[in-house]
């Protein structure tokens, strides 16, 4: 048996160390590129929302759905350390290549501000983050299983504090890149002309992703490594397919039946397996219901409906979650369960887990009362059969336009007048109307010719000043913006002689008159959700596992989080319910559902410790630990001979 002496800093590992400044560094490069890439579709590949969103959850599915591949790759053959070097490798050079990706001057010939070739820029792009999904999906399962396997028997309070403290670099990486990298894009840069510098802002996150590695290489002396035990994966892939073909075989009644269809392998296949594969698929099987968690989860920036309440942007909204992430973690681990434990309460990891969904759940309602009391104040918006119609009098006195054969809308003049008909109309809504008598340039919108209009124009909440120019001739003016509000400015022809006094406000949409301190509880739910949910699966995941199938259980619940994705993508596509806050009710009441069949699944389920499992097998075979190994090498390879399997072979009892 393999005993490794590991050096330690107040009864952890000081390998840890290495590994959480490497998963720091390493989400700081994901969640940095991840902050700027939708807005690098849309402004520097000039993508629609459509496809920019569409080609994002792709990336982002399939970064949850690689880590199957590298824990096959860490659990069956190259072990978990080399695994991480490996595919961090391809991840910093995907990161490198998207960076290459964004520098504009590589295919701008005629130095107008913009590349040339497109195709290039795209090809580009999409290698690096095809590069950067294999790698940081690989590494995922590896990194926190690795972490596990630091840990001797006696330190089982540092490895649950340990994930924990994983979970907080997690955050940290984060929050900070989400915080820095938009900065950085909106700093301009170039060679032969200044842009926004979207190389520097996905420039950083590749160079984190080097340290993160460096880094991991850094502590290799320190780490424990276990090596793969042949190719695992084949083995337990044959051993089910022999129990399902061996049942089948002796599906008459006459036949025994067994405690567990696994034990159908017993005849070919070494007891030790039979057992790790057992644990496996129990575990696998409660993670059936999991993903709908995910699905609401991914969906907690659509519930946040007020991006002004830390006076931000709606990127920067992003940061929320790892602010209470890192402010919750700690109250949960050090008051919130030990207070429960103190109470006499057994609050097990699938317990938790429950009512991590729950608080999920509650999220969504609290969304959807918020959402009723929203929809209170907006305006009566046409329904599918009918449209609106906005006609504005730019002429000097009232005016009576007729619509159709019976109506009639009386116009004073510079009114608008906002008419719903059952009858199809265009709608025509605008945000300056330009009743001057030639072309104007207004701040920040392109030139309005004389009595057209300018499209809807997003500015940000609050006072905000324009000015008015044609030729020689300027005025200016401000107005208070309030938070979901949608205005027209109608100018006259006098707007120069009056120095901008007589410029109409219309409010077309009333600004929100709904507190925006009603959306905490939002954030609070879920992120505790989060908490309870995400951080006691990844121990759980590992705790549960056995030795030599850490990484494959840890992708195994990183899939629970891609299923979730792919659903919000289904259901994106399958389109919404009429009313937003009976789509929210809709996903909370599914998910309440789905906490009641995992509170029952989890009822029946019985805490394990392999590792005591695995030791009880040895001892059963008669077999010490080393000579197992042995014995599982040797047949793997009478395995491979075995190419006739007419003749069933009793190996081992
Ligand atoms: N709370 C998220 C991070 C975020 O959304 O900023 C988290 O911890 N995700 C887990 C991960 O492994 O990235």
């Amino acid at each position: 048996m393999l005993v490794y002496l590991t050096a330690e800093c107040c009864g952890y590992p000081i390998s840890i160390f290495f590994i959480v400044v490497n998963e720091f560094c390493e989400r700081f490069s994901y969640y940095g590129m991840r902050a700027v890439l939708v807005l690098y579709f849309r402004y520097f590949l000039l993508w629609d929302d459509d496809l920019a969103t569409s080609i994002y959850h792709a990336f982002v599915a399939l970064c949850y759905l690689t880590p199957i591949l590298g824990a096959i790759i860490a659990d069956s053959w190259l072990g978990k350390f080399k695994t991480i070097i490996y595919l961090s490798i391809v991840y910093a050079i995907g990161q490198v290549t998207m960076a290459i990706s964004t520098i504009h001057d590589i295919t701008d010939a005629n130095r107008d501000g913009t590349p040339d070739n497109f195709t290039f820029h795209i090809a580009l792009s999409m290698l690096g983050l095809i590069l950067i999904a294999l790698g940081t999906g690989g590494i995922k399962p590896c990194v926190a299983a690795f972490g596990g396997d630091q840990f001797q028997e006696h330190q089982s309070r540092q490895l649950n504090t340990f994930f924990s403290v994983f979970y907080l670099c997690i955050n940290a990486g984060s929050l900070l890149s989400t915080l820095i990298t938009p900065v950085l894009r909106a700093q301009e840069c170039g060679i032969h002309t200044q842009q926004q510098c979207y190389p520097l802002a996905f420039g950083v996150p590749a160079v984190l992703m080097v340290i993160s590695l460096v880094v991991f290489i850094a502590g290799s002396g320190m780490y424990v490594k276990t090596d793969p035990e042949g190719n695992i994966m084949w083995s337990v892939c044959k051993c089910i397919g022999f129990a399902i073909k061996n049942r089948f075989r002796h599906r008459s009644s006459s036949y025994p039946k067994r405690e567990h269809w696994m034990d159908w392998a017993n005849e070919k296949y070494d007891k030790l397996l039979i057992a790790q594969i057992k644990m496996v698929l129990k575990v696998l099987f409660l993670y059936i219901p999991l993903p709908m968690f995910w699905t609401l989860f991914d969906q907690k920036v659509s519930i946040c409906h007020f991006s002004g309440l830390l006076g931000g942007l709606p990127d920067q909204m992003q940061t929320v979650n790892p602010i209470l992430i890192l402010t919750l973690v700690p109250i949960m681990d050090r008051l919130i369960f030990p207070l429960i434990q103190k109470c006499g309460l057994n609050f097990s990891p699938l317990k938790r887990m429950t009512v991590g969904m729950l608080f999920a759940a509650m999220a969504f309602v609290s969304a959807a009362l918020v959402q009723i009391e929203i929809d209170k104040t907006l305006p009566n918006f046409p329904s599918s059969s009918e449209s609106q119609l906005k006609v504005v009098n730019t002429y000097s006195t009232t005016l009576n336009v007729t619509i159709s054969p019976n109506e009639h809308l009386l116009i004073e003049s510079f009114g608008v007048q906002l008419h719903t008909s059952k009858h199809t109309y265009s709608t025509i809504s605008c945000m300056f109307v330009n009743g001057y008598t030639a072309d104007l340039n207004i701040t920040n919108l392109d030139s309005i010719e004389p009595s057209a209009t300018t499209n809807y124009t997003l500015v940000n909440q609050g006072k905000r000043d324009f000015v008015l120019r044609h030729g020689e001739q300027w005025c200016e003016f401000s107005r208070k913006f309030g938070f979901g509000a949608s205005y027209t400015f109608l100018i006259p022809s006098t707007v120069f002689s009056d120095d901008c006094e007589s410029i109409t406000e219309v409010e077309d949409m009333k600004p929100n008159s709904v507190h925006m301190a009603l959306q905490i509880p939002q954030y609070f739910l879920i992120t505790t959700g989060e908490v309870m949910f995400s951080v006691t699966g990844l121990q759980f995941s590992y705790s549960q596992a056995p030795k030599n199938m850490k990484s494959v259980l840890q992708a195994g619940w990183l899939c629970t989080n891609a299923v979730g994705n792919i659903i919000v993508l289904i259901v994106a596509e399958l389109g919404k319910l009429p009313k937003q806050w009976a789509e929210y009710l809709l996903f909370a009441s599914l998910l309440v559902a789905v906490s009641i069949i995992f509170s029952i699944m989890a009822y029946f389920y019985t805490y394990i410790d392999p590792a005591e499992i695995e030791a009880q097998v040895r001892k059963e075979q008669g077999l010490e630990p080393e000579e197992m190994e042995k014995e599982t090498l040797e047949m793997e390879e009478k395995d491979e001979d075995q190419k006739n399997e007419q003749g069933v072979k009793q190996t081992k009892i």
